[in-house]
């Protein structure tokens, strides 16, 4: 089932939070949503989710609307961690029952797998686990429920290294039943960028662009040595980001490299690398650079 995003606006009192969104997304795709905070991210998925209603436009799953359709939203699951905790008493094999109770795909055994994979006593209330813990029980949510489309919204936040290196695992997992969307909107991009086949990047309420990551990264690189030397090969070239580590100089460059360029590299002692989603990011929504 394809979920589809068209001319979508949102307007909260006077305020224009989204503008003409559209997009598609596929069954067995990770999607990576990216931006700056306040780019209007979690406000795009709870209106995907069905939490609020969209000023124009629409969104489907499979040719349905989404917004009420209880038959259509029982597909669609938004993760996210809640800010505050403190009242939620029921224990973890509760919350594993009543998330299972609307979702008829739910694989509890799976879920409870995962739980001791993630190292959670089940008999513990929610709120006595620490924030990893928490974390790692919504995604345990998201990943059991087999909903076709699911919503990880930086559930990862508080987990520590090997949690996220589980969850990760799992969702290239989940990702090859070929049946799942899933949409991972995180700030941890260098970590995640492997997992990404599309990229949806977001910049104050707009989208800035779809793209397959490949080919997004494809379309430049990073060249690293000498100040002066990189000044030198980037000179008349489209550079994007120009990054000081001690003496070295790393430029981020639109455009492909010629083998001749290649040679010059080498000659000075350059290394040329394939581009990093990060680096590509923090240059498309520098805010500073689009007001010089
Ligand atoms: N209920 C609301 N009333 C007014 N403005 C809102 C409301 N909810 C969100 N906004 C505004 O919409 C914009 C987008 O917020 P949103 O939370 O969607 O951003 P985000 O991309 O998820 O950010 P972050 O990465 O910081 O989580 C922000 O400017 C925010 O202030």
């Amino acid at each position: 089932m394809t979920l589809k995003i068209e001319g979508v606006d949102l307007d909260i009192k006077k305020d224009t939070i989204l503008t003409n969104i559209n997009f598609e997304l596929a069954p067995g795709k990770i999607y990576g949503l990216l931006g700056r905070n306040g780019a209007g991210k979690t406000t795009l998925l709870s209106l995907i989710a069905s939490y609020r209603k969209v000023t124009a436009g629409s969104i489907t799953l499979g040719g349905k609307k989404v917004y009420e359709q209880d038959e259509v939203m029982q597909h669609i699951n938004f993760l996210y961690n809640p800010k505050d905790t403190s009242t939620e008493n029921d224990k973890v094999t509760e919350y594993i029952e009543s998330g299972s109770i609307f979702r008829d795909d739910f694989d509890k055994e799976y879920a409870y797998r995962l739980l001791e994979k993630f190292d959670i006593d089940t008999e513990k209330a929610y709120s006595a686990l620490s924030q990893g813990q928490q974390a790692a029980v919504t995604a345990t949510l998201g990943l059991a429920s087999l909903s076709k489309v699911t919503i990880f919204d930086e559930v990862t936040n508080g987990m520590d290294a090997p949690t996220r290196e589980l969850f990760y695992s799992e969702v290239l997992e989940a990702k090859g039943s070929g049946e799942r969307i899933i949409i991972l909107s995180t700030h941890i991009i260098s970590e995640m960028e492997h997992l990404f086949d599309e990229i949806i990047m977001m910049h104050e309420g707009q989208i800035m662009l779809q793209e397959p990551t490949y080919e997004l990264l494809e379309k430049g690189y990073t060249v690293a040595g000498k100040a002066e030397r990189v000044r030198a090969f980037t000179k008349n070239k489209h550079v994007i980001n120009v990054k000081f580590l001690g003496a070295l100089q790393i430029d981020t460059v639109l455009g492909k490299v010629t083998p001749e360029e290649m040679e010059i590299a080498e000659d000075d002692h350059l290394d040329i690398s394939p581009l990093k989603l990060q680096e590509m990011f923090i240059s498309l929504t520098d805010k500073k650079k689009e007001e010089a």
